[in-house]
C-alpha cells in the first residue's frame, strides 16, 4: 500500500544511471519525494522512457550529490569507477544484486574516490524488466541492504542510508561478504529451485499442463525472469550458492532414498513449514506470524469486491494479506482473507452476518 512520501533529506541532484526496472523505480521514488532526478542510460529509448514516466529529466545535472548505478552486475564496477571519475563531489552507490564483487574489482583497481562508493541493494524487483515494469512503491516496506567498506567515508554511508530511507524500504546493514552469503540463501537459491521446477515442465502433455493451479504459479513466477541478468547474478555470486546447492543435493537423497518410508518425507515437509515461519513478516516483524486464512465466495459482478472490503474494515479485524482465485466453471471468486488466528472467528462472524458465504 502507497504511503504518504515524507521529502528526501538528499542535499542535491541525484543522477540515476541505468534506467531499467530497478533504477527507474528508485527515480520515480526520489521524485515523489521532493528530489531532482537526472537520467542516464546506455540505451536512450529507455531514459526516454523513464522520462515520459515522470522518473526525472534527461539534462545533464550542473553537480551531482548522488549518483545511482543501477545496471547489470558485470557493469557496475566499470560505471561505478567512471562515475567516480565524472563526478568528483558525489556519492555513488549501486543497487546490485552482489556486493562483493565490485567491491574487490574498485578496491584492486585501487579506484581513486573509493571513499564515496558505498554499494547497496533493494530487496525488491519482479521478474519484468525495463522501465515499463517500473513502481515508485516498490521498494516501500521491503528491506533495503547498505554495505559499507572498511574506507567508505560516514557522509557517504549516511546519503546511502537516506536514499533507503527516502524510498520508504527498512535499511539492513552488513559487510558486502556476509551481504552474498545472505542472499544466495533467500534470493538466488530460490530463484534456481524455481527455474529448475519451470523447466521440468517441459515434455509436459497438454492435458497434463491444463491442470496448472495457483501453486504452481507461485512457485515458477520469478522463472519467468531475464536470463540475461540472472546468468551474471548467478555466475558473480557462484561461492556461496554453490555451497547451497550441495546441501539441496544431499536433502533430494535424503527423500529419494527414504521415499518409501513415511516418516522421512514428513521429516522433510515438516522441515519445509517450519523454514516458512522464519521468513520475517511486514514491517520487518522478527518471523512471520502464523496467520488463519476466511475464505470468502464473491460474485462475479462489478462493486462487489468493494463491498466485501468496506464490510471486512467495518469489523474492525485488519487484512495481513489476501489473494483472490477464481473457481472454474462457476460466476464466483475466491478472496483468501489471512488476517490473525486469534481474529478469524470475529471476520467470519461478521461477514456471515452481512450475508457473506464464508468457510476457514
Ligand atoms: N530485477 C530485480 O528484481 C532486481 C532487484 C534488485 C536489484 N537488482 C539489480 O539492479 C540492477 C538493474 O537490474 P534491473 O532489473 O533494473 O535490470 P533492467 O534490465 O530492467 O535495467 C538495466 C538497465 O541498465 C542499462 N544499462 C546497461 N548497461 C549500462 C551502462 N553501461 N550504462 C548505463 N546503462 C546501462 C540497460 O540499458 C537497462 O536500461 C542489476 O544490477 C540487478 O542485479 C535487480
Ligand atoms: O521478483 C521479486 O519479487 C523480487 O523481489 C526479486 C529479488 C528477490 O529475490 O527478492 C530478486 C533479486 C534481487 O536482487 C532482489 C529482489
Amino acid at each position: 500500500m502507497s504511503t504518504t512520501p515524507r521529502p528526501t533529506a538528499i542535499p542535491g541532484p541525484v543522477l540515476v544511471i541505468g534506467c531499467g526496472l530497478v533504477g527507474t523505480s528508485v527515480a520515480l521514488a526520489l521524485t515523489r519525494a521532493g528530489a531532482t532526478v537526472h537520467l542516464r542510460d546506455v540505451l536512450p529509448q529507455n531514459a526516454r522512457t523513464a522520462e515520459m514516466l515522470g522518473a526525472g529529466t534527461l539534462a545533464t545535472p550542473a553537480t551531482v550529490a548522488l549518483a545511482v548505478v543501477a545496471v547489470p552486475p558485470d557493469y557496475v564496477a566499470e560505471v561505478v569507477a567512471d562515475t567516480l571519475d565524472e563526478w568528483p563531489d558525489a556519492v555513488v552507490t549501486d543497487v546490485a544484486s552482489v556486493k562483493h564483487p565490485p567491491l574487490q574489482a574498485l578496491s584492486d583497481a585501487g579506484t581513486p574516490g573509493l571513499e564515496r562508493y558505498v554499494g547497496s541493494h533493494p530487496m525488491a524487483g519482479s521478474e519484468r524488466s525495463g522501465p515499463t515494469a517500473a513502481s515508485e512503491t516498490l521498494f516501500e516496506g521491503r528491506a533495503w541492504a547498505v554495505t559499507p567498506h572498511a574506507t567508505a567515508s560516514p557522509e557517504a554511508v549516511e546519503l546511502v542510508r537516506e536514499l533507503g530511507r527516502t524510498t520508504g524500504a527498512t535499511l539492513v546493514e552488513m559487510p558486502t561478504d556476509e551481504h552474498d552469503f545472505a542472499v544466495a540463501r533467500v534470493s538466488h537459491l530460490p530463484q534456481v529451485m524455481s527455474v529448475l521446477t519451470a523447466a521440468r515442465l517441459h515434455g509436459g502433455p497438454a492435458d497434463h499442463l491444463a491442470l496448472a493451479g495457483q501453486g504452481l504459479r507461485d512457485v515458477t513466477r520469478i522463472a519467468a525472469s531475464d536470463p540475461g541478468l540472472w546468468r551474471q547474478i548467478l555466475h558473480a555470486n557462484r561461492l556461496p550458492l554453490v555451497e547451497l546447492l550441495r546441501d539441496v543435493r544431499d536433502d533430494l537423497d535424503e527423500l529419494l532414498d527414504g521415499i518409501e518410508r513415511t516418516h522421512v518425507i514428513e521429516e522433510v515437509l515438516d522441515r519445509g513449514v517450519s523454514g516458512t515461519r522464519l521468513i520475517p513478516g511486514k514491517h520487518g516483524e522478527e518471523a512471520a506470524p502464523q496467520l488463519a486464512v476466511v475464505f470468502v465466495q464473491v460474485p462475479d459482478r462489478p462493486g462487489e469486491l468493494g463491498r466485501l472490503f468496506r464490510d471486512t474494515g467495518e469489523s474492525g479485524v485488519n487484512i495481513e494479506d489476501l489473494r483472490i482465485d477464481h473457481d472454474l466453471g462457476r460466476p464466483v471468486g475466491i478472496a483468501e482473507i489471512a488476517v490473525r488466528p486469534e481474529r478469524a472467528e470475529d471476520l467470519t462472524s461478521a461477514l456471515t452476518e452481512r450475508g457473506w458465504t464464508t468457510y476457514v
